[in-house]
Order: structure tokens, then sequence, then C-alpha cells
């Protein structure tokens, strides 16, 4: 298989490249079952992370552990919405997403419970990865929506043009 070199915080992956859209190769970074890169890049998102920031919100799946790591460094909550429901979940925010990395429409899901987290918090979207920016304007609504206020949105990588500002810390290539 295919790799590309991937850099965070003096940490290197030759990460698998890979073709979602025909034409359309793109670097595929996994923070799952990797420590020491999930600390480099949680250690290199850190300094973005406004400093009113109460609550930290991501989603499943590879994002968890880089937000568990930040959320531990800073000393912070937070809360996964989820990518399927759950049978347990009661009252839970259901928000539309269309996500161009995969090329079909997702939705996430916030158990009542969690989203009863964010009420009035000062929230920090964290991702692994941007690169429409759909999936980011999608948990920003669910906060909203929880009665939140969103103060920075971040991801580690940045891929293409997002359709909204996002605070990053490095490139990836669209090859
Ligand atoms: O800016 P966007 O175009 O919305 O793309 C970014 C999304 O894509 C990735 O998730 P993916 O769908 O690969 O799921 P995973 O985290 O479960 O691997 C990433 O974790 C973001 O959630």
């Amino acid at each position: 298989m295919e790799t590309y070199p991937i850099t965070i915080g003096g940490v290197t992956r030759h990460v698998p490249l890979i073709e979602p859209l025909p034409g359309r190769r793109i670097p595929l970074v996994e923070f799952l079952g990797d420590p020491e890169f999930t600390r480099a890049a949680a250690e290199a998102l850190r300094p973005l992370v406004p400093k009113e920031a109460e609550i930290l919100f991501t989603t499943e799946t590879s994002p968890i552990p880089l937000t568990h790591v930040l959320a531990e460094a800073l000393g912070l909550p937070y809360v996964v919405a989820r990518r399927r429901r759950r049978p347990y979940m009661e009252d839970p925010i259901i928000q539309e997403v269309q996500t161009l990395t995969l090329g079909v429409g997702e939705v996430l899901w916030l158990d009542r419970r969690f989203a009863e987290k964010l009420l009035n918090q000062r929230v920090v979207l964290v991702s692994d990865v941007v690169a429409s920016g759909e999936t980011l304007k999608a948990m920003e609504k669910m906060v909203l929506r929880a009665g939140g206020h969103v103060v920075a949105r971040l991801a580690v990588f940045r891929q293409g043009t997002p359709g909204l500002a996002v605070d990053t810390v490095a490139e990836l290539p669209v090859l």
C-alpha cells in the first residue's frame, strides 16, 4: 500500500493513501491505537484552546483519543457525538451532516444527558481533520441547540478549504 509521511510535534507516521472519490487521493490519519502520535497532536493543539474554554465537544471515532488526551491536559470535561443511535439514548439531539470526506450524508446523535453538559458552557469543537467543514458545522448547530456557546473550532489537520473558519496546526495534501 502506498503511504505518505505525516509529522506532528516531531512524531512521524507513514499513513496509507486512500481514494475516497475517484481522482482524489488523501492521507488517512488515524489516532486510534497510537498514544505517541495522539499525545503529539494534542500538545500541538493545546495552545489553540482559548483560556475561557469550559468543555470540549467532539465526534466518533478517530477524534476521541485526541480529545481525551487534550481534555486531560487541560483539566476539562468533554462530550462525544455518536454516529449511530444507541438504544439507551433518551431525547437525543439529532443532526444531519453532509460530509464530502466519505461522499455520503451522516447523522450525529447526542444523548440528552450529554447535551445538558453543554448548556450555558463555552464550548471548543475538536476534530482530527477538517475537510469540507460540514462535520464542524453540524457540531456547532448541536451546541447551539443544546444552549451552549462555541468559542473555538479546532482541528489538527486541514485538508482543502473548509467552508468555515477553523484553527489548525498542519495541512494535509490532496494528491
Ligand atoms: O470536514 P468534513 O468534510 O466534514 O470531514 C471531517 C470529518 O471526517 C473525519 O471523520 P470520518 O468520517 O473519517 O470518521 P471517523 O472519525 O470515524 O474515522 C473527521 O474525523 C471529521 O469528522
